[in-house]
């Protein structure tokens, strides 16, 4: 049995992958702790911003509180002043001079916050993208291939932008609270039970807030898979790509309405849940209201029965505004923070992903020369999510130095044997061994950079015309008579000669000036690559199904020579290349059907001799 490739990973957060998603209070609360290792991550980012930024928040959070208290000041001085006609007025004005200073100070502070939070967010959102990449990297392609896996990716790709929110939010909110202690503590030096009346007037708003954060929440999260449809529906309704499909089938009505659909189904959702949380929204805050102005009547009271003065009517109802504001923010954007701080959890989840194929602790190296070679033993493999074995019962060897052909109807599994070759996936069942050793005792990286491959669908980088041939060996890519050599022998170099920026013409049409390939000169342009790796296992998935008769029949007398002493599988539909191998392997449904040299199987008369005779009719 093939193993799910993302299951078994540490827990999440979340109860489930569909969606049915909810946020409780217990997840949130959970959800905080990933905050130690965010701090960690900006920390690495940068120490010296990280700590400009706590050291200006620090002094802007003490503002608030000494600005009202200053105004109170103020005012009790003029009013002593107004009874006391004649007395000095310097005091007063020394308290203006502070106040103007304060106030200049915070405005600078705060741009400096604004500059040092997106400068922080920035270096924090690169080196999380190069994190992922990285980590992306070291995992199986069964992984990519599976949709729970690619819902992961997506989501934690998605964490690598906007951090700056969660950055600035949770820097935010701790300025805010040191601000709040120095507010309540002036508060309470006058009545503690206007700190209750406070509280009172803004945790009904923070829990209609928070009901509707964990809607949105969850119908962000369970709506993953359509999101990525309507990118998918996006790119294709508009790529240079598909661009000629789309046209010659007139896909594009078809495409528009499956994104209008599926996107109008998500704003109707979302629709909904936001005009409730407008309306519920209203409500809450005006029973907030009415608690604020509750308070300013016991303040105002007891200004008017004298118990205390003008300065501290002002200092009182600015504080309680104040402090209202400032909790309500807090409160508000602990809801969201501890959302972000989930969504956080999907981008750690996605580090924790393991690659189940890896090298064993203690590994083989690939041998200098192949002596043995390869040998299939019982070798099954399933596809994850496919109940159909794509190989069964496989055994047959691949002596060193020969040239193995694979053939077989679409979907007989030829692609998936070489994908087992070079070890993208492990057997199911069976081994494979490589002079006498399992494929899994040996280092992965050395075993992949000693066998060559060039897949059926090679990607055409969109990248320089030799870079698209280096990276067959991207260490080498400095090395420009090697790849004018590798060029040279795939027939590349033709059609590099034709390019007017030569081997740094840029290729594809997604930048600058790029010209774009045919089908066949991008084909001998990847062919390229297999040559650029000095590999002794070469593996060509049908190399040449895109050439004309001519360059094929040169792609392969140039093979024959290069590669002599070299262990190669060819995959081809086309007799004319497979008969040139010493022995060709026939594969139906996943099962090997027959094994031997052209002649043989011509005599043994069999599906391949069946096979030869349909394709050679047609030539007749
Ligand atoms: N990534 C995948 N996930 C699930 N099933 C797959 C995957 N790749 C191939 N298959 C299935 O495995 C079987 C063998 O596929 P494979 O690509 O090996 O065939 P092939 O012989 O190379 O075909 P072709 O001649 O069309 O290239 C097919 O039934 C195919 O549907």
């Amino acid at each position: 049995m093939a193993k799910s490739p993302v299951s078994g990973f540490p827990g999440h957060v979340i109860a489930n992958e569909e969606g049915k998603a909810e946020l409780s209070w217990k997840d949130r609360f959970a959800a905080l702790r990933n905050l130690p290792a965010f701090f960690r991550m900006i920390w690495q980012a940068s120490p010296g911003l990280f700590l400009g930024n706590a050291a200006v928040r620090l002094v802007r959070a003490a503002m608030p509180a000494l600005t009202l208290y200053i105004g109170k000041l103020i005012i009790d001085e003029v009013v002593q002043l107004s009874k006391q006609a004649g007395s000095g007025t310097d005091w007063l004005w020394t308290l203006v001079a502070a106040e103007f200073g304060l106030a200049v100070l915070s405005t600078a502070l705060g741009r400096l916050t604004s500059l040092i939070d997106g400068l922080l967010g920035d270096l924090v959102t690169n080196r999380t993208s190069v994190r992922l990449m990285e980590h992306a990297a070291t995992l199986d392609l069964e992984q990519f291939e599976d949709a729970t896996f690619y819902d992961k990716l997506e989501r934690a790709r998605r964490q690598t932008t906007g951090r700056s929110f969660l950055l600035s939010g949770v820097f935010g909110q701790v300025q805010e609270l040191i601000s709040v202690g120095f507010l309540a503590a002036g508060l309470a030096v006058y009545n503690p039970w206007l700190l209750v009346l406070l509280l009172l007037a803004v945790i009904p708003a923070f829990i209609g807030d928070n009901y509707f954060n964990q809607k949105s929440y969850s119908l962000s999260r369970s709506w993953t898979p359509e999101r990525r449809e309507l990118d998918y529906l996006r790119f294709v309704g508009a790529s240079d790509e598909t661009a000629k499909e789309v046209k010659i089938f007139g896909l594009s009505n078809f495409l528009i309405n499956r994104f209008r659909d599926l996107s109008g189904q998500y704003y109707r959702k979302n629709q909904s849940l936001s005009i409730r949380r407008a309306a519920w929204g209203t409500v809450l805050t005006i029973v907030g209201t009415v608690g604020y102005y509750g308070a300013y009547v016991w303040i105002v009271a007891r200004a008017m029965n004298g118990s205390i003065s003008i300065g501290d009517l002002t200092f009182l109802a600015g504080s309680f505004r104040q402090l209202r504001g400032s909790m309500e923010g807090i409160l508000l954007q602990f809801s969201s923070l501890t959302q972000e701080a989930v969504y956080l959890q999907d981008l750690f989840d996605f580090f924790e992903i393991k690659p189940l194929i890896h090298s064993p602790e203690k590994s083989l190296l690939f041998p200098q020369k192949i002596q043995q070679g390869f040998v299939f033993e019982n070798v099954g493999f399933k596809y994850t999510n496919s109940d159909r074995w794509a190989l069964r019962n496989l055994s047959f060897n691949l002596t060193p130095g020969e040239k193995l052909a694979l053939v077989g109807e679409n979907g007989a599994g030829k692609t998936t044997l070489v994908k087992l070759l070079a070890r993208l996936y492990d057997p199911a069942e069976g081994r494979i061994l490589l002079d006498g050793h399992d494929l899994r005792d040996y280092d992965l990286l050395d075993l992949r950079r000693n066998i060559s491959v060039i897949f059926q669908d090679y990607v055409r980088f969109k990248m320089s015309a030799g870079v698209n041939i280096a990276v067959g060996d991207i260490d080498a890519r400095t090395n420009q008579s090697r790849i004018e050599n590798s060029a040279e022998r795939s027939l590349a170099d033709t059609v590099i000669a034709k390019l007017p920026g030569g081997y740094e013409q840029q290729l594809g049409r997604s930048f600058g000036k790029g010209v774009e390939l045919s089908g066949g000169e991008w084909q001998k342009v990847a062919l390229g690559r297999a040559y650029m790796r000095d590999a002794d296992v070469l593996i060509l998935d049908e190399p040449t199904a895109a050439l004309d008769a001519r360059a094929e029949y040169e792609v392969f007398q140039r093979f024959s020579r290069l590669t002599e002493g070299k262990t190669a599988v060819i995959i081809s539909h086309r007799f004319s290349t497979v008969r040139m191998a010493d022995r060709i392997l026939v594969l139906e449904n996943g099962r090997l059907l027959e094994i031997g040299s052209h002649q043989e199987l011509l005599e043994k008369e069999g599906r391949y001799a069946e096979l030869f005779q349909l394709q050679a009719r047609g030539y007749q």
